[in-house]
């Protein structure tokens, strides 16, 4: 169990992003954007398409490097550090297209984060370590199964399972759902639900409201890279710029 940073100060938020700005050429993609999350907080971040969730994600776990601006983790500037540096800090994501190693089990498909994502992960552990994930994600009876036999929202699971062998303190779930039917929307939501229980703060990007409203303490709004809107969630989607922005779509 990672323990809290000696840098977070006690009622601190456990991510701080300020003034964050990317652009692509001439193109500004996000926008000085403000972003704050508590620890074990769930947050819903949306946007129409092209509004700079993924920018903002990139920048928040390090694929990316903002022009401007700083982003703050645990308490320690993490603005210039590398991504596997902020995982090994836990700040880790799981992407929308998982992409598993096919010819390895789902039990070493955990096993290779446990193994290079943590510093401190001693390899003769990984495989209690990696029947636990399992079965927090409900795969433990087919670990030794091939992804290729999964099906998708298997799969989805799969690679929030292969984020939580990083030891996630913040995870950032990236259209976990995209693509599932309602029952299999709301496992994953459930599962997501059961993480954060056990103390993972979580920012949730998804376009399926009804998931985002369910799940979320507060909501963020980018629209055209700037944040429009951020809180409550009843109230973020009464916003008029988000219903003019977002809803009907
Ligand atoms: N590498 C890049 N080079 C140039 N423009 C980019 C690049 N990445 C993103 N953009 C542009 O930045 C804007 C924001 O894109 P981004 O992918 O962050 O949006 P998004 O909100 O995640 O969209 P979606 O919901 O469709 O995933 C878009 O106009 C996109 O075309």
């Amino acid at each position: 169990m990672r323990l809290v940073s000696p840098h977070q100060q006690v009622g601190q938020p456990i991510l701080q992003a300020k003034g964050v700005t990317k652009r692509f050429g001439g193109f500004t993609a996000l926008d000085s954007v403000d972003f704050t999350v508590a620890p074990g907080e769930r947050v819903g971040l949306i946007g129409p398409n092209g509004s700079g969730k993924s920018t903002c994600v990139n920048c928040l776990t390090g694929a990316l490097t903002p022009e401007e601006g700083t982003i703050t983790f645990q308490g320690q500037d993490i603005t210039k550090l590398a991504a596997w540096q902020r995982a090994r800090m836990g700040l880790v994501r799981s992407f929308q297209i998982p992409r598993p190693f096919n010819k390895l089990s789902l039990m070493e498909n955990v096993q290779v984060p446990l193994r290079f994502a943590l510093a401190e992960a001693p390899p003769e552990g990984s495989a209690n370590r990696a029947m636990e994930i399992l079965a927090s994600i409900g795969l433990d009876s087919k670990a030794d199964w091939s992804p290729k036999d999964l099906s998708q929202v298997e799969l989805r699971k799969l690679e929030l399972g292969r984020a939580l062998a990083a030891s996630p303190r913040l995870l950032i779930a990236d259209e976990s759902m995209a693509g599932l039917s309602d029952s299999e929307v709301d496992e994953i939501v459930e599962l997501l639900e059961r993480l954060n229980a056990d103390g993972i703060a979580i920012i949730l990007i998804e376009h399926i409201m009804r998931a985002v409203m369910r799940f979320s303490q507060r909501i963020v709004v980018l629209v055209a890279g700037k944040k429009i809107a951020d809180g409550n969630p009843h109230e973020v989607m009464r916003h008029e710029d988000v219903e003019r922005a977002y809803l009907g779509q």
